[in-house]
């Protein structure tokens, strides 16, 4: 099957009326109910909601890991189910990072190993330059040797964005980056991510429990029972205030 690449859109990634049901039978459930939402290329979303809401599955769906029951998704100007298991792989592997709550390093591997070692897995080269780079990146030029039990757990989920980054790709998924961080390592996580988007245009999709995380996107996007509840465009947040009124719908939700 061939691949249309169509004109660069201004959505990095967009849903339409996408709907997925997990299992069958008695014992499905609709996990996202006709989501439609785009994510401009450049922004910072976070997607939030209670416990079994969506969250999860709409970053996998978004992604090209599951596949929709119904509905169509765009990513990085192509729509993903038009195309084979061979060809979202490769699409995925060229067009998306990811982070999740385990960092996932190598023990026995340095940074600059870790970050190269996906590349390498797909036969993809990526340079020393380009290691360094996405080290420093994250501002871990100075630990690139260092294996990661040497690394605090913000430096090593740090290390996990460089790897997630060193392909420079369209957007980075990010499935609650910092649920295994405590507050200050969280925050220097997120404001290392925040630096991202602002100094290199890194689209950014977070499925984040937490209040303070969202706080940082530029919008947050609010699932409940697999549909889209609320959205919110964020003003930038020196004082704090964007936390409280996003746990404050968040509690609104769960009531
Ligand atoms: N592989 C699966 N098989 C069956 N049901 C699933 C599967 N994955 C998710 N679900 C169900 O789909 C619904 C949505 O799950 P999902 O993990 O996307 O929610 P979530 O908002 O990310 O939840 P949480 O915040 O608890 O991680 C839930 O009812 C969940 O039990």
């Amino acid at each position: 099957m061939t691949t249309t690449r169509h004109a660069p859109a201004q959505d990095a990634v967009e849903l339409f009326t996408v709907r997925k049901v997990h299992g069958a039978g008695d014992r499905s459930v609709t996990a996202l109910d006709g989501v439609s939402i785009g994510f401009p290329r450049g922004t910072f979303t976070a997607i939030m909601g209670p416990s079994g809401s969506g969250k999860s599955t709409l970053l996998q769906c978004a992604a090209g890991l599951d596949r929709p029951t119904d509905g169509r998704i765009m990513l990085a100007g192509v729509d993903i189910g038009q195309q084979t298991e061979k060809e979202r792989t490769k699409l995925r592997r060229d067009h998306i990072g990811f982070v999740f709550q385990a960092f996932n390093l190598v023990e026995s591997l340095t940074a600059a190993q870790n970050v190269e070692l996906p590349s390498r897995f797909a036969g993809r080269r990526v340079s020393r330059e380009q290691v360094a780079a996405a080290l420093a990146a994250v501002g871990l030029a100075e630990r690139a040797g260092h294996r990661p039990s040497r690394l605090s757990g913000g430096q090593q989920q740090r290390v996990a964005l460089a790897r997630a980054l060193v392909t420079r790709p369209d957007v980075l998924f990010a499935d609650e980056p910092t649920g295994a961080l405590d507050t200050v390592t969280s925050r220097e996580v997120l404001r290392m991510m925040r630096m991202l988007v602002d100094q290199e245009g890194q689209t950014t999709l977070m499925v984040t429990h937490d209040p303070a995380a969202a706080a940082v996107a530029d919008v947050v996007v609010f699932l409940k029972d697999g549909r889209i509840a609320d959205r919110v465009t964020l003003t930038r947040d020196p004082d704090g205030r964007n936390a409280a009124s996003i746990a404050a719908r968040m509690a609104r939700l769960e009531a």
